[in-house]
């Protein structure tokens, strides 16, 4: 046999090699994903993702050292593309013959993800029922591996003289002395390769020595992309200047002293050599500034920290005096400043060479937000998200490799950026239901997984939100399971059968140490020092009030024959924007208008014919095409002349909520000038930003939108916050439609009055004695979120019970009805849970599919114990089985769900 040890050390041959201790299995065979990039395309994007997502068997050479997490490299057809190592296998899988099986060819890089890394990555596959491939896929950038190179460099500081004479084998020898005739003693495997007979066993050697080292070098690290701007330095007042170019500067200084130089030349209407004449006279200086890959608008600099209100020092005191893991809630009302604690938190990691992760609920808040981090931080900042394009996506990646400290500020799927180093996590509106992943699976948490991260990380993890979840109040205020909770269960229990985790010793020993105490045990006397903290900050700065809320009675406003969309008061407060020069947010719940298109002769109504639902009527603006749009399934058709069913010319319709709204204001306020924000008007890159700089300008009174404009917009001068009808959020028929309703309104009321001068807010509704809208009137989160907690811990709903949901689906609808059946008895027969349903989903078909739904609900006093908690967890992982789910059905386990179907 050879092995490394043999050439080496050649006394202790004898003594057996590690794998051989304590009786364990050897693993001779890998699984390994395989890193296709240039993947040819001639073949369909189904047929594309399964190969990509499948698992290939390797062999892994005596005297190779593989773990889960390395990156191989390996034979695959003609090429030899990366790897990364996912599963050892003690035997070769049975189908597969075994002289077919090839051999990896190397191990590139050891521990690439690092150990917490891959723990978290097998975690989330574990508690999401997702196979790790799938995970892995979610987590890593496209063609990660495949662009990098893998490289040797020489540690010359450890290489003795004479070295050579120390190395019995030629390849080594050779190895070596290619390295020392470089300068830099560098190498890549792909040019020693072919050079050296046996590279392979000659690498290892000098490796075990320590006289070089193996790594992989991400392509050149991202060039930032430089772009000229235009600075103000000089307004010129004492300077000779002809009226054109004073007027040059006076639109450069009200614009706020900055600008893209090319866009300034449109702007002014001027040419370059004019703006060079003022530089040179010292008014201005044309300088290159780097553009953030996904944003335009200039970088601001220099932003200083401000002097801290006294609940925002108490909390970054309590922040910067945690030392390792610890879960904190800060608690402040809408204005509070909490982005300002974020920025003093972060800012002294950074010098200590740490980074800090920002997570953030969507891209439409983004712009105003990473514009804050950066104006403080400078281009420690990136910016990481799903609407950026692979190369992007990849070019973040890339940055964050380089170990450098840094911020990085994403959405849900951030929470998987590779950063070095991490020294806190945030969470910012922790609330925000777009944290978790409906489909497809993983069905993640970013919430959940963050905790997990910062456990992993020993870290501390900031919840921040004016409006906390239940589940965080549990979790800090209570010290109470909430979704952290679960991970002592649901993270012990691996399904040792799925997904291809598990099966490597000493996993679950990892989980116990970070495990926090089971939600069902009371905490004990001698509990180490606290690691939730829950900090509020109960004011706005400067002591402003928050907004008064008046609730208007829509019932009432109809008896005194008002058939307007907008009350009275509402009314009024609009007319009076204008003659104050104010600004005003006039918030729509989508679902509370009928968007559909009825016939007004014979009452046929224009449906998607692959969805049971409506078509919505969709216009953005005038001489845009009208379009009849499906909200599941995107099928889109124009808006007919005559009636499909009787050719009826009189077609009716609304428009969907903001264009509703649009166009009564167009016909009640017609000196009013608006700007619609909604999904209609976003479409586009950038739109986001483009659309709020626009409001932010002065150049309309009032932004009309939907959810968007809830989301930590701060801008000072909006006075006038307006809900045109509450209910559609009241009457949603979910178990939790009522925290978001308050978290919503809260939210969107606490727009208002965030500068000088106080706002207030106008709640339309038809049920003004709801119980939500009366807390919001008062600003009252606490009895509100007291009140909701035990009407779950009634039902046993989370925070308090966990829910599991089953979410079938088939194009054909007799199949997925029958497997829901049989899935749910099947389940029925065994105690531990409760099953409700099977039942069919509130739209039955979506996309061609019918959908049925199982919900699993386990009661807190009922959760199974360990290890019966694993034989649950096999239970549902069982009913993807093919005797139970056919496979034309399709079945996805989504855990913590948030939204039935
Ligand atoms: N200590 C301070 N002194 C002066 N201004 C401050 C201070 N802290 C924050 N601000 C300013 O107050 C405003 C509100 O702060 P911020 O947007 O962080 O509030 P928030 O708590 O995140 O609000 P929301 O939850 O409503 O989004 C911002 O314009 C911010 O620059
Ligand atoms: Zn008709
Ligand atoms: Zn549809």
């Amino acid at each position: 046999m050879y092995s490394n040890g043999v050439s080496l050390f050649p006394l202790v041959v004898a003594e057996p090699s590690s794998s051989y201790e304590s009786g364990k299995v050897v693993e001779r065979w890998i699984e390994v994903l395989v890193d296709f990039v240039d993947y040819s395309k001639e073949v369909t994007e189904e047929e594309k993702e399964e190969k990509e997502e499948k698992l290939y068997t390797y062999r892994v050479p005596d005297g190779l050292n593989v773990k889960p997490g390395d990156i191989l490299s390996v034979p695959f057809g003609v090429q030899q593309l990366g790897a990364i190592a996912i599963r050892l296998l003690s035997e070769p899988p049975a189908k597969l013959a075994q002289e077919k099986i090839k051999e990896v060819a190397d191990v590139v890089q050891r521990d690439f993800f690092g150990d917490n890394y891959w723990t978290l990555i097998e975690r989330v596959s574990k508690y999401y029922y997702t196979p790790l491939i799938k995970v892995v896929r979610t987590a890593l950038p496209p063609g990660l591996v495949g662009r990098s190179q893998h490289r040797l460099r020489l540690k010359r500081e450890n290489i003795p003289n004479g070295a050579e004479e120390f190395l019995a084998s030629t390849a080594a020898r050779q190895i070596l002395k290619m390295l020392e005739s470089q300068a830099n003693g560098d190498y890549s495997f792909k040019y020693l390769k072919p050079k050296v007979k046996g590279f392979r066993w000659g690498k290892e050697q000098l490796l075990k020595r320590d006289w070089v080292e193996s790594y992989v070098e991400l392509p050149s690290s991202p060039r930032p992309k430089m772009k000229p701007a235009v600075t103000l330095i000089d307004d010129g007042f004492y300077i000779d200047l002809n009226k054109r170019q004073r007027e040059i500067l006076k639109v450069l200084r009200d614009r706020g002293g900055e600008f893209w130089l090319s866009e300034f030349i449109q702007i002014c209407k001027t040419s370059i050599s004019t703006l060079k004449t003022l530089e040179q006279k010292g008014c201005i200086v044309i300088d290159e500034r780097e553009v953030l890959r996904t944003e335009s608008g200039p970088v601001v600099v220099g932003d200083q920290a401000k002097s801290l209100t006294q609940a925002q020092s108490q909390a970054l005191a309590t922040i910067n005096q945690l030392n390792g893991y610890a879960q904190v809630l800060l608690h402040g009302v809408t204005g509070s400043g909490k982005t300002e604690v974020y920025l003093q938190a972060i800012a002294p990691l950074l010098n200590q060479n740490k980074s800090a992760l920002v997570l953030v609920p969507e891209i439409g808040l983004t712009p105003q937000l990473t514009d804050r981090f950066r104006a403080r931080f400078g281009n420690k900042v990136s910016v990481y998200h799903s609407a950026l394009n692979d190369g992007e996506r990849y070019d973040t990646w890339r940055q964050m490799l380089t170990g450098e400290p840094q911020v990085v500020i994403g959405t849900r799927s951030a929470v998987f950026a590779p950063l070095p180093n991490l020294g806190l996590i945030i969470l910012d509106e922790e609330h925000d239901s777009s944290f978790k992943q409906d489909s497809p699976i993983p069905t993640y948490h970013a919430r959940t997984v963050a905790q997990w991260r910062a456990e992993l990380e020993n870290c501390p993890l900031i919840l921040g939100s004016a409006t906390p979840s239940l589940e965080s109040w549990l979790s800090v205020r209570e010290g109470r399971g909430g979704q952290g909770g679960l991970r002592d269960q649901g993270g012990q229990g691996g399904l040792r059968d799925q997904g291809g985790q598990g099966g490597q010793g000493g996993q679950e020993s990892i989980f116990s140490p970070l495990s926090p105490p089971s939600p069902l045990s009371p905490p004990s006397p001698l509990s180490p020092p606290p690691l939730r903290h829950y900090l509020p900050l109960p004011e706005r700065i400067y002591s402003r009030p928050l907004p008064p809320v008046e609730v208007v009675d829509m019932r009432q406003e109809l008896q005194q024959g008002n058939r307007s969309i907008f009350s009275k008061s509402l009314q009024s407060a609009l007319l009076q924007l204008q003659e104050r020069r104010q600004q005003g947010i006039l918030f729509i719940h989508r679902r509370g208008h009928s968007t559909f298109v009825s016939c007004r002769s014979c009452g046929y109504v224009l449906e998607c014919p692959h969805c049971d639902v409506s078509l919505a009527y969709h216009h953005t603006e005038e001489g845009a095409p009208q379009l009849l749009r499906c909200h599941y399934c995107n099928f889109a058709r124009s808006h007919p002349q005559n009636c499909p069913e009787c050719s009826s010319p009189y077609l009716k319709f609304f428009g969907s909520g903001t264009q509703r709204v649009a166009q009564e204001l167009t016909r009640q306020f017609p000196e009013l000038r608006f700007i619609r924000f909604d999904s209609d008007t976003t479409r586009n890159k950038g739109a986001h930003r483009t659309l709020l700089t626009k409001f932010a300008n002065g150049e309309a009174e009032l932004l009309v939108g939907t959810q968007m404009l809830t989301k930590g917009l701060d801008l000072p001068q909006v006075t006038l916050v307006g809900v045109v009808a509450a209910d559609g959020l009241l009457n949603l028929s979910d178990y939790r439609a009522s925290e978001r309703a308050f978290q919503t309104l809260t939210q969107v009321a606490g727009r208002a009055g965030r500068g000088d001068d106080p706002g207030k807010a106008i709640i339309q509704t038809y049920t003004p004695e709801h119980p939500v809208i009366e807390a919001v009137q008062r600003h009252d989160y606490e009895s509100f979120i007291h009140s909701e907690l035990e009407q779950r811990q009634a039902l046993n709903y989370p925070p308090y019970g966990r829910l599991i949901l089953l979410r079938l689906s088939s194009l054909d609808a007799i199949s997925v009805q029958n497997a829901a059946q049989i899935i749910a008895t099947t389940l029925n027969s065994k105690e531990g849970f409760e099953i409700l349903g099977p039942a069919p989903a509130s739209i039955l078909r979506v996309a061609n599919r019918y959908r049925w739904q199982i919900l699993i609900k386990f009661a807190p006093d009922a959760l199974p114990q360990l290890p019966d908690w694993e034989e649950v967890r096999r239970r549902i992982a069982a009913c993807r089985e093919t005797s139970l789910c056919p496979s034309s059905v399709s079945l996805t386990i989504d855990v913590d769900p948030l939204h039935m179907m």
